[in-house]
């Protein structure tokens, strides 16, 4: 059979719902599209529920239907497509519908409404009135307003009961403490009233002399201690806080000294120390020792 016949046999068995425009067009276009020229009623819609031929008289009880079909429900223009072996009427409906889009209206799916009614959404957010959230809270300005003159009257009464707590709570010293002008005092001294008053003398800058006259040599140090220092540290004279140092540090005594930045206090205690070192003694003798255990495995001393 052939795929008009069928169609077109569809189409006589169900009048009433052909008769209609079939189509389904884009929604404002389409509607647009379809008013006369010259005004008048809008026609009405096609339906969105897709219309397939009717079951073809082929073995009526050889194939069981599909519930899971477009066209579920009953009625005149439902359509309950058989399920199981693809009958000849079967193969020229679905050319039909696909040689033909015009004859079928497909029910848009869930997705694609749930689609439509964001797009929707969005456009009315960006195009119209603020949102719903902000709608409410421009709103509620009036009310707002009234509720802020109710509760300053309620504060007219209640003013000393609700912020009297604070106020008692705030202790006399702490009171003139805040009276007081804001010096921030250490907790240290806070509750210290005797705190000492010290008298300290104005400090006058000293200029002192850097360099001395006197030699290194003339400390009786050790001779590789001096030619290191005029060799390699490339000094000849000592500075006057070296001066008035090394000779105490040499001699054994402890000293506390106190000078201007640069002056050569490290040097002032490093050439006693290193003149010390060098005037000690070992105690320990250098002896050594078979590689075996025999009796004559005993230190010798070191020649
Ligand atoms: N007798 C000297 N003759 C020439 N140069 C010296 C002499 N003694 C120290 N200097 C040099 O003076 C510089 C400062 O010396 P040094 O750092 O010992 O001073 P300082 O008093 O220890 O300084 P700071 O107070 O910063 O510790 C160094 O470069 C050092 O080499």
């Amino acid at each position: 059979m052939a795929p008009g016949l069928v169609s077109q046999r569809h189409s006589e068995s169900f009048p009433s719902v052909n008769s209609r425009p079939n189509v389904i067009l884009p929604r404002r276009e389409g509607r647009r599209a379809e008013l006369p020229p010259g005004g008048g009623t809008r026609p009405r819609l096609a339906p969105t529920r897709p219309v397939l031929p009717s079951p073809a008289p082929l073995g009526a009880g050889a194939y069981s239907w599909s519930r899971s079909g477009p066209g579920r429900g009953g009625g005149a223009g439902s359509s309950r497509v058989p399920r199981g072996v693809p009958g000849p009427a079967m193969a020229a409906a679905d050319s039909s519908l696909s040689d033909n889009p015009r004859t079928f209206s497909r029910r848009p799916s869930a997705q694609a409404s749930r689609q439509a009614k964001a797009t929707k959404r969005k456009h009315q957010a960006s195009s119209e009135a603020p949102p719903a959230k902000r709608r409410n809270e421009t709103s509620c300005l009036p009310a707002k307003k009234t509720s802020v003159k109710e509760t300053q009257r309620t504060f007219k009464g209640n003013t000393q009961k609700t912020f009297s707590p604070k106020k008692h709570s705030v202790s006399p010293s702490d009171r003139n403490q805040e009276e007081r002008p804001c010096i921030k005092t250490s907790s240290l001294f806070k509750n210290n009233p005797d705190i000492p008053e010290l008298h300290r003398p104005v400090v006058k800058q000293v200029q002192e002399k850097v360099f001395t006259s006197a030699a290194f040599h003339e400390l009786g140090l050790h001779p590789h201690l001096i030619s290191t220092i005029n060799t390699v540290l490339k000094m000849s004279s000592m500075t006057s806080v070296q001066k008035q140092s090394i000779p105490v540090l040499l001699e054994g005594r402890d000293a506390l000294v106190r000078s201007q930045t640069g002056s050569g206090k490290t040097l002032a205690y490093c050439i006693p120390v290193v003149q010390s070192l060098q005037a000690m003694k070992s105690k320990i003798q250098v002896y050594y020792c078979y590689p075996y255990f025999t009796k004559k495995n005993r230190l010798r001393k070191v020649t």
